[in-house]
């Protein structure tokens, strides 16, 4: 299938800080994929390569099969930011005729406010707008020009769940009628609703690139802490280290790690379990993986 958006061994700095590391993707025609990672992983970097905002230190990075610093083939693309300010004198009808005329393809306007549920706005001047509808205003303008890709970086952000769900609603539209689409989420739940496909990026890195079903099994671990001076072999721990006297272990099974422990005898105290953090997961199963080989 057509690759839409391509980075090879991309690297990008900022002074001291590698924001990314030797990153590879591609994104196929059709495709709606989640990009998954904590605060500073990356994640905006890499939309703003992809969207020709900024250029990679090292490597390469392909959209549509051209260069993303060429206008033209930016003209194929729909971005919306993490943030956006929209002038606020201007009505809805206003700014998407505004955008829409930037572009050689144009959606039609009813039916693009109709998708994200303005379609009774069009006449409201922007300033009139709550946050959550101006929200929802910048994501249709990514679609004004009828993109082939879209890149929306955390576009649901301060939404409620009922303009969530009406933003979900147009994004998942435009999917079905073939469109491709990278966006950028904090959380799993966000990603799961739209993609299939999951990209978890952590300090620069691609942690994981699967199924969102995949991705749960992986997330879904907890993090067992103890005191012990030693533990015996114990079942279903996917990796263990020890800190400041403590032990801390992985496991999809907490539980029937916790009986385990009783029932070997071993003395031990200050057991606490705790959901693991996105970033903990995968760096303990990647760290894992590469000590494995
Ligand atoms: N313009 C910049 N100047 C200096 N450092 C930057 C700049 N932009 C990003 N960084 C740094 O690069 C790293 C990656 O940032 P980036 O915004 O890409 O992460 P992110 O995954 O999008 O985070 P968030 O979820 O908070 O938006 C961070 O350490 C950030 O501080």
């Amino acid at each position: 299938m057509t690759v839409l958006a391509r980075a090879a061994q991309v690297s990008r700095r900022y002074g001291d800080v590698l924001a990314l590391d030797r990153v590879s993707l591609d994104i196929r025609a059709g495709e709606l994929v989640g990009l998954l990672g904590p605060n500073g992983a990356g994640k905006s970097t890499l939309i703003n390569l992809f969207v020709g905002l900024r250029r990679p230190t090292s490597g390469t990075v392909e959209l549509l099969g051209g260069s993303p610093q060429d206008p033209l083939v930016r003209q194929g693309i729909g971005v919306t930011p993490q943030e956006t300010g929209l002038p606020e004198a201007l009505r809805v009808g206003e700014i998407v005729d505004f955008v829409s005329a930037h572009y050689p393809r144009r959606a039609d306007k009813g039916e693009l406010l109709a998708r994200f549920g303005l379609q009774d706005l069009a006449r409201r001047q922007i300033g009139g707008l709550s946050g959550g509808q101006r929200r929802r205003l910048a994501v249709a303008l990514a679609f004004a020009g009828e993109p082939r890709m879209v890149f929306l970086d955390e576009p649901t952000t301060g939404l409620d769940v009922e303009a969530r769900r009406a933003l979900w609603d147009g994004v998942r539209s435009f999917h079905e009628q073939g469109g491709t689409i990278l966006l950028t989420s904090h959380y799993l739940e966000e990603i799961e609703a739209l993609a299939r496909r999951v990209i978890v990026v952590g300090h620069g890195r691609v942690l994981a690139d699967d199924t969102v079903t995949a991705i749960r099994d992986v997330v879904g671990t907890r993090r067992v802490s103890l005191t012990a001076a030693e533990l015996p072999e114990l079942p279903g721990v996917l990796s263990s280290e020890r800190e400041d006297g403590r032990i801390h272990l992985l496991t999809a099974d907490p539980d029937r790690l916790v009986v385990e422990l009783v029932r070997s005898g071993t003395p031990f105290s200050g057991l606490e379990i705790r959901p693991t953090t996105l970033e903990e997961a995968f760096l303990a199963i990647t760290s894992k993986e590469t000590a494995d080989v």
